[in-house]
C-alpha cells in the first residue's frame, strides 16, 4: 500500500492548499485507490481530531465550488490519519514507518525549510528514505546558492535525484502548461517567438495582500527570494526556452536550465539602472485602509515588498530582448500575467504613415484572476470612412472551451496536478537541482549588489504599482508596463 506522509500536516499549506487539493482529486477518482494519507507534526491530536480540522478547512472550499460531497468526504476521511511526531526525530519517526508499511512512502514536507536537512536526515534513518520512496520540498529551498546547497546536499544523501521533487507551485497553474501547448502545439507562433518579432517580455504578479504575520519569515527572504527567484523565473524559463526534444522531465529541464545559465549577470554598477525594490507603507487597497511593512513588522525593515528587473538573456533568439519582472505586495490588484509585446510594423500604409497610430500585437497571457491567453490584433473598423480606420480587437483565446456556453471546467489547485505527479514518479513540472543552483546564482548576484547599499528600498503607497522608479525602468526605454487587462 503506497503512502503520502504530509509533514506539517496541520499547517497553513497542508490546510489551505494540500488537503483540499487531495479532497478535490478524492472528490474527482484520481486518488490511486490504495493510498493512506497520514497527517504529521507536533502536536498531540487524536485523529478525530484532525480529521475535524480537515473537514473545516476542506468543506468551505468545496462548497464554493459545488463539489461538495459526503460520500467523496467520507473515502479521504477512510485514508486518513495523523501521527504526532517530530520529523527531525529519527526515534519519533519509527512508529510512523509501521504506520506506512513496507509500500512506497512520498514524504512532503510543509515544513519550515531550515528543517529539511535534519528531517530527510531522520527520514533515512527510521528507513522511510528507500528506493521507491519520495521526498517532496516546498520553496525556498535555502536563503542563497551557499544554503540551498547544504541542504541539498543532506537531501542528496538521503535520496537520489530522481527521487526528489521541488515543488514550485506556478508549474502546477493551467495557463502555465498552456503556454507549453501554446508554444510546442502550434506552428503560427514559434516562428515570430525570437528578436526578430518581439520587442519585449513583460512578468508581472500582482499581490493585493499584505505580509502580515508571515513576517518572521518574509522579513528574512523579501520578494526577490520569496517570488522572483523561484516562481517569476520559471515563467521566465517557459516563455524563451529552445523547443524541447519530448516532455520527458530532464529533455524540459534542460532546456530550462540553458536559459538560467544565459541571463546576464547584474554586476553591482548595473543593478542601479536594472533592478527596483520598494516596500509598501500604508494606504488603501480594494477600498479597505491598511497599515505600511513596518507596522506589521513592529520596526523598521529594509527588506523589500517590491522588485522589479529588467533581465537580459545572452543568446541567439533573445539578443536585444529585455524580459521585464516584476512582483509586489499591496498593489492594486491580483493579477498575474506574462506580455508579449510584437514589434511594431515596419511601415504603416494607414493614417497617411502614422505608425504610432497602430497598436503592435499583444500577447498577454493572464494566469490570475482569470485564466486566458489573449491576442491583441488590427482590424478595420466597420464603416464606410473614406479612409480606412484601424482599431485593435482582442482575440481570446478562452484555453480549454471550444464550446462557448458549456460551464467552464474547474479551476484546480496547482497543487492538484503536483500531487498526483509527484504520487505517479513524473518530476517534469518539478524543479531539478541544477536549475535551482542556476536560479540562485543569479539571484545571488543581484542581491549582493543590493548588499553594497546602491539599492535600497522605496516606499510606496499600498495599494499603487510600486515605486515610481519600476514605472522608470521602463519609461528609460521608452516602454511601459501594461495597464490593461489584456
Ligand atoms: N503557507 C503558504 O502559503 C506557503 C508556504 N510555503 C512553504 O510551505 C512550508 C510550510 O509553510 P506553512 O504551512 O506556512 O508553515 P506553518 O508554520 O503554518 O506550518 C508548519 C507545520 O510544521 C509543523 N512542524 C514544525 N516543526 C515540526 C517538526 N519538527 N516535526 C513535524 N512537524 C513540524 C507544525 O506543526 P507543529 O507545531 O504541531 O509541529 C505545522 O503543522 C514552508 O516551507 C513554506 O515556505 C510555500 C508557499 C506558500
Ligand atoms: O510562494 C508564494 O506564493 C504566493 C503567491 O501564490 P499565488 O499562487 O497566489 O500567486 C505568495 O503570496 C507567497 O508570498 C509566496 O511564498
Amino acid at each position: 500500500m503506497a503512502a503520502l506522509v504530509l509533514f506539517g500536516g496541520g499547517g497553513d499549506l497542508a490546510m489551505r492548499m494540500l488537503l483540499p487539493s487531495l479532497y478535490f482529486l478524492e472528490h474527482d477518482g484520481l486518488l490511486p485507490d490504495d493510498l493512506k494519507i497520514i497527517g504529521a507534526a507536533r502536536s498531540d491530536e487524536s485523529r478525530d481530531e484532525y480529521l475535524a480540522k480537515v473537514r473545516a478547512a476542506v468543506e468551505g472550499k468545496a462548497e464554493a465550488d459545488d463539489a461538495w460531497s459526503d460520500a467523496a468526504w467520507g473515502r479521504l476521511a477512510g485514508r486518513l490519519d495523523y501521527l504526532a511526531v517530530d520529523a527531525t526525530d529519527p526515534e519519533s519517526l519509527k512508529p510512523l514507518k509501521d504506520r506506512v508499511g513496507d509500500g512506497p512512502t512520498t514524504s512532503f514536507l510543509a515544513v519550515s525549510p531550515s528543517l529539511y536537512g535534519r528531517i530527510v536526515t531522520a527520514l533515512k534513518a527510521a528507513g522511510l528514505a528507500g528506493e521507491h520512496d519520495r521526498v517532496v520540498l516546498e520553496k525556498p529551498v535555502g536563503r542563497d546558492l551557499e544554503t540551498f546547497r547544504e541542504i541539498d546536499d543532506a537531501v542528496a544523501h538521503a535520496f537520489s535525484e530522481n527521487q526528489v521533487f521541488r515543488i514550485d507551485h506556478y508549474l502546477g497553474k493551467e495557463t502555465v502548461q498552456n503556454l507549453i501547448a501554446l508554444r510546442f502545439g502550434n506552428t503560427v507562433f514559434e516562428p515570430l517567438w525570437n528578436n526578430l518579432s518581439i520587442d519585449h517580455v513583460q512578468i508581472t504578479v500582482g499581490e493585493t495582500v499584505g505580509v502580515g504575520d508571515r513576517w518572521p519569515y518574509y522579513d528574512e527572504y523579501g520578494a526577490l527570494r520569496d517570488m522572483l527567484q523561484n516562481h517569476m523565473l520559471q515563467l521566465l524559463c517557459l516563455v524563451a526556452m529552445e523547443p524541447p526534444a519530448d516532455l520527458d522531465p530532464d529533455s524540459v529541464r534542460n532546456e530550462k536550465v540553458k536559459v538560467l545559465r544565459s541571463l546576464r549577470p547584474i554586476t553591482p554598477d548595473e543593478a542601479e539602472r536594472v533592478t527596483v525594490r520598494g516596500q509598501y507603507v500604508g494606504g488603501v487597497v480594494e477600498g479597505e485602509p491598511v497599515s505600511g511593512y513596518d507596522e506589521e513588522r513592529g520596526q523598521d525593515s529594509d527588506t523589500e515588498t517590491f522588485v522589479a528587473i529588467r533581465a537580459d538573456i545572452d543568446n541567439w533568439r533573445w539578443a536585444g530582448v529585455p524580459f521585464f519582472m516584476r512582483t509586489g505586495k499591496r498593489l492594486p490588484e491580483k493579477r498575474t500575467e506574462i506580455v508579449i509585446q510584437f514589434k511594431p510594423v515596419p511601415h504603416s500604409i494607414f493614417d497617411h504613415g502614422d505608425r504610432g497610430a497602430l497598436a503592435a500585437n499583444r500577447m498577454v497571457i493572464e494566469l490570475q484572476p482569470e485564466e486566458d491567453i489573449s491576442l491583441s490584433v488590427m482590424n478595420k473598423r466597420p464603416g464606410l470612412e473614406q479612409r480606412m480606420q484601424l482599431q485593435p480587437i482582442r482575440m481570446s483565446l478562452s484555453w480549454g472551451q471550444n464550446d462557448r456556453d458549456a460551464r467552464p471546467p474547474r479551476r484546480r489547485i496547482a497543487y492538484e496536478r503536483l500531487l498526483l505527479d509527484a504520487l505517479a514518479g513524473d518530476s517534469t513540472l518539478f524543479v531539478r537541482r541544477d536549475e535551482a543552483e542556476q536560479a540562485w546564482k543569479w539571484v545571488d548576484e543581484v542581491s549582493d549588489a543590493w548588499s553594497e547599499g546602491k539599492v535600497r528600498p522605496q516606499t510606496y503607497a499600498a495599494g499603487t504599482w510600486g515605486p515610481e522608479a519600476a514605472t522608470a525602468l521602463l519609461a528609460s526605454t521608452g516602454r511601459e508596463w501594461n495597464t490593461g487587462h489584456g
